[in-house]
Formats: C-alpha cells, sequence, structure tokens
C-alpha cells in the first residue's frame, strides 16, 4: 500500500525551491538503491559498503519506502544529499495477555543529510512530508527512534518507551527465582534463525511498545549476512523448549575473555526473547550459571526486569543506563486512543494543542470496565481534564510515561487528581519495551 503513495507536494515543492529534487528510489532500480544505501550509512558515520553488501542491505529495504534528495549539481549527483524510509509496521498496544492489540504505524527511519547541505530545513521538509504522507495513507499515529533526543519533538514526536541496559555480578547473583520445567539446549544458529520469527512473534505479542522485526535484521542479529558473518564465529545461540519440547524462547551472547583471569569471562547477550514465564527464568538461569564468567551484561531491556527479583542478592543486578528509545507522534487522536486497552473504566478530557495542524482539539476519551475505549472530538466534560501538547499525548500512549511525572515536570497542566485519573486507566501493568532500533 505505502509504496504506491504519492510524494508529497509541499516537501517536493520546498526542496525544489532549494534547488534541489525530492524523489523516492524505485524498488526495481538496483543502482538507485545501492547509491542511497551509500548515503545512509555515510549518513550515520558508519563504514562504506561495496556494491554486493549495498544490494544485500537492499533487502532490509523491500517493504520500504526510499526516498531520497539529490543535487544535480553534485560531484556524485546519484548519491542523495538526504534519505529517509519509512513502512507499515505493527505496535503492540497495552492490554492483558487475552485482550491484546496492535495497530498500524507509520515507522520512520534512516533521516540523514549530508553534512554538505545540512542546516537548510532538509530534515523538516522530509519530516513533515513523512507525517503528511502517513496522513494520506490513514496511518494515525508514526514512530521512530532516534539518534539524538533533540530533534523530533518540534515535529511532535516524545519518547514513550524508555529502555534499560542491566549487568549482573554472577558471583553474587545466586539463582533464587522459579526452577523452569523446560530446557535449554544449544543449537546451530542458521537453525535458529529459521525459528526465531516465530517465537518473537509470539512473545511481541504482550509486549506494548514491540514492532514488527523484518528478514534482513534478523540475519543481522544471527550473523548471517555477508558484512557480520566474519565477526559473528563467537556468537551463541540456545534455545528454551518446554516440558512438551515447544520453543519457547531464545538467547544469541557473546562471551569477551578477560585480559588476565580466563576465569572471569563477559557474557554480553545481543538478543533475549521469551513467550513464557518459564522461559524467561530458563534462560537467564542458563546465563548467569554459566562457569568461567562473572558478568552478564544486556541492552534494550525492560526498566523493570523481574530478574532482580529472581536472586539471592539484588545489588548484584544493577540497570547500568536508562534511556528513551522508541518516540510516538499522534497523528489522528481517536483512532490512537482507541487502539489500545485501559486498565480502568473512567473520562478524560483531552485538549491538544499540534503547531503542525495534524491533531489539535478537545478529544473526550472513555473506557469502560471491559478496558475498551470510545473517544470522540467533543465538548462534553468529562471526570478529568488536561490540555497538553500533541508530543505528551504520544509519551503518555503506551502507559509507559506517567502523567503525574510529566505535570510535576510541567509538560501538562491539569490537576493533581486529573493526572492521577490519567494514569489509573493509561499506566500499562507491564512498562512497554522495544527491544530494537530502527
Ligand atoms: C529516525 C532517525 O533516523 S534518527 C537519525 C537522525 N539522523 C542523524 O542523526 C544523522 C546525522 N545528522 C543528520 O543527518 C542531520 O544533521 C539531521 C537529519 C539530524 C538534521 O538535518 P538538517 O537538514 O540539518 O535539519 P534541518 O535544517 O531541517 O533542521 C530542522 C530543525 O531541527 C533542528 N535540528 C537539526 N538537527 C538537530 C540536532 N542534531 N539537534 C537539535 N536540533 C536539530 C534545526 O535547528 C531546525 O530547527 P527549527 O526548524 O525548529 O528552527
Amino acid at each position: 500500500m505505502h509504496h504506491s503513495l504519492p510524494l508529497d507536494p509541499t516537501s517536493a515543492a520546498a526542496i525544489a525551491d532549494a534547488g534541489l529534487r525530492y524523489a523516492l528510489v524505485d524498488p526495481g532500480d538496483e543502482a538507485g538503491g545501492v547509491a542511497w544505501v551509500r548515503a545512509d550509512v555515510r549518513g550515520f558515520h558508519a563504514d562504506d559498503v561495496d556494491h554486493k553488501d549495498a544490494v544485500d542491505n537492499l533487502r532490509a529495504f523491500t517493504d520500504r519506502r526510499m526516498t531520497g534528495v539529490y543535487d544535480d549539481t553534485a560531484a556524485s549527483p546519484e548519491i542523495p544529499v538526504a534519505t529517509v524510509s519509512s513502512w507499515v509496521t505493527s505496535l503492540t498496544t497495552p492490554g492483558t495477555p487475552e485482550q491484546t492489540q496492535t495497530m498500524d504505524a507509520w515507522a520512520i527511519s534512516s533521516v540523514t543529510v549530508s553534512p554538505t547541505h545540512r542546516r537548510r530545513g532538509i530534515a523538516r521538509a522530509l519530516l513533515e512530508g513523512e507525517l503528511r504522507t502517513a496522513v494520506a495513507g490513514g496511518l494515525p499515529l508514526a514512530a521512530l527512534t532516534v539518534s539524538e533526543a533533540t530533534i523530533y519533538r518540534r515535529f511532535g514526536f516524545a519518547c514513550a518507551v524508555l529502555v534499560a541496559d542491566w549487568s549482573i555480578d554472577t558471583r553474587r547473583a545466586k539463582w533464587t527465582g522459579p526452577a523452569a520445567r523446560g530446557r535449554v539446549q544449544f543449537v546451530e544458529r542458521a537453525a535458529l534463525r529459521a525459528q526465531a520469527d516465530d517465537i518473537e512473534r509470539r512473545a511481541r505479542r504482550s509486549i506494548p511498545g514491540e514492532v514488527d522485526r523484518w528478514g534482513r535484521r534478523w540475519d543481522e542479529f544471527f550473523g548471517l549476512t555477508p558484512d557480520t558473518e566474519k565477526e559473528s564465529k563467537g556468537l551463541r545461540a540456545v534455545r528454551y523448549d518446554d516440558e512438551n519440547g515447544e520453543p519457547q524462547g531464545f538467547a544469541l551472547f557473546k562471551l569477551k575473555e578477560h585480559e588476565s583471569d580466563f576465569s572471569a569471562h563477559t557474557v554480553v547477550v545481543t538478543e533475549f526473547v521469551a513467550v513464557t514465564d518459564d522461559a524467561y527464568a530458563g534462560l537467564w538461569r542458563f546465563l548467569l550459571e554459566l562457569d568461567l564468567v562473572t558478568e552478564v551484561r544486556a541492552s534494550l531491556r525492560s526498566v523493570d526486569e523481574p530478574l532482580r527479583w529472581m536472586v539471592a542478592d539484588a545489588r548484584a543486578v544493577r540497570k547500568t543506563a536508562e534511556s528513551d528509545h522508541l518516540w510516538l507522534r499522534v497523528l489522528d487522536v481517536p483512532a490512537t486512543l482507541t487502539s489500545r486497552r485501559y486498565a480502568a473504566p473512567g473520562s478524560i478530557a483531552f485538549d491538544v494543542r499540534d503547531a503542525l495542524g495534524f491533531a489539535a482539539g478537545r478529544f473526550v476519551l472513555s473506557t469502560d470496565a471491559s478496558g475498551a475505549a470510545a473517544c470522540t472530538a467533543s465538548d462534553a466534560p468529562a471526570d478529568a481534564e488536561v490540555s497538553l501538547d500533541i508530543a505528551e499525548l504520544g509519551a503518555l500512549f503506551l502507559g509507559g510515561i506517567s502523567a503525574a511525572t510529566l505535570r510535576a515536570a510541567g509538560r501538562l497542566t491539569a490537576t493533581p487528581d486529573a493526572a492521577a485519573a490519567i494514569d489509573r486507566l493509561f499506566l500499562s501493568p507491564t512498562p512497554p519495551r522495544l527491544g530494537i532500533w530502527f
């Protein structure tokens, strides 16, 4: 669907005014795709890619719109001076395991502007163009992960999902969590890769904030692409099978040898997926009890890992970093707010400002005891009233950011009772999480 959406005419005009050309990369145009990939990797200061690797990279973009800005007067005019890619992703929203919901969102990635063309409004034209294209495609929400936390608020985005890095001192920890009933076993990376989609899709269903993966990214994680193969010889893969032999989780990890003490390796967990509580316990216990290891590290994990409560010495499990990860931009307030379940019945009136004019207005959200919601543009009274910018509505949406906190920070206007009322409805029983960059 999104491949056929036309280029945004307003952004095309703005870019033409700057003497540049805004164009979609034709998915059938390999040379154009390779040039676009080279601009994308250069924009993020990554190594250049040769033709073969660039063609392999393009596999990640088969479902995406790739847009470039071209300077026909440049020394290499085929290489765009700015890039952006976008596609429709399925985002998990809060509910209970029985009521899990997903919604379609416009994922935006690969935002780069060449240092030779920066700070002339090109990124603004690209971003605003993406938001208008999302609206034209009927998408109520846009989503991205960001290189810097300073860029996207001006476009109405805010952080909705925080993630954490964890470090576990395995000599201190001592497993006291439940004994898993299944077993953990080593599997070949390529064999596990074939099962990863299915296992991860089942795991993702109960994690608000998670989005679709795509094939080539899995190949990268498993060290199965030409550019990751060499450095992935040390990557180990284990799978958790339940007592009926059904795969319910897996982990990928690397071991780093200590420079002077062979009994003090560090394990770096690069992927950890658990469908069931049993799989979670079984896999973590396996990692924490590896011999010749003193530390296990994992990143892009929940800010509230149950693991902390599964060891004898809770101080052995340290959160070493916590940061913004998934950013959301609401484009259609009723369609977005009715795409999740809520924790309690009630009604909230949101008075929304939107400098870009997509979603401003007064909206009343009403939730019932089943967790279902209705939302309309309305002047009707509600249990609680709040006034906020569209960015803060995005922050609240997945139930990972507290309205009471935003109120205390001056990011929304409401009484303490109204903020508490929002939190009663919105906060997710499990904090949202997103285990991937996109
Ligand atoms: C979803 C993603 O892909 S995240 C990745 C973002 N890309 C990167 O980090 C790659 C390296 N950086 C770049 O390629 C560029 O510097 C970009 C894309 C961040 C900005 O591109 P530019 O074309 O220079 O931005 P543009 O001139 O359109 O600026 C738009 C606005 O953002 C502001 N802005 C631009 N870059 C930054 C920044 N790094 N930090 C804070 N503000 C910024 C500008 O001041 C301007 O503000 P205003 O319009 O409100 O006055």
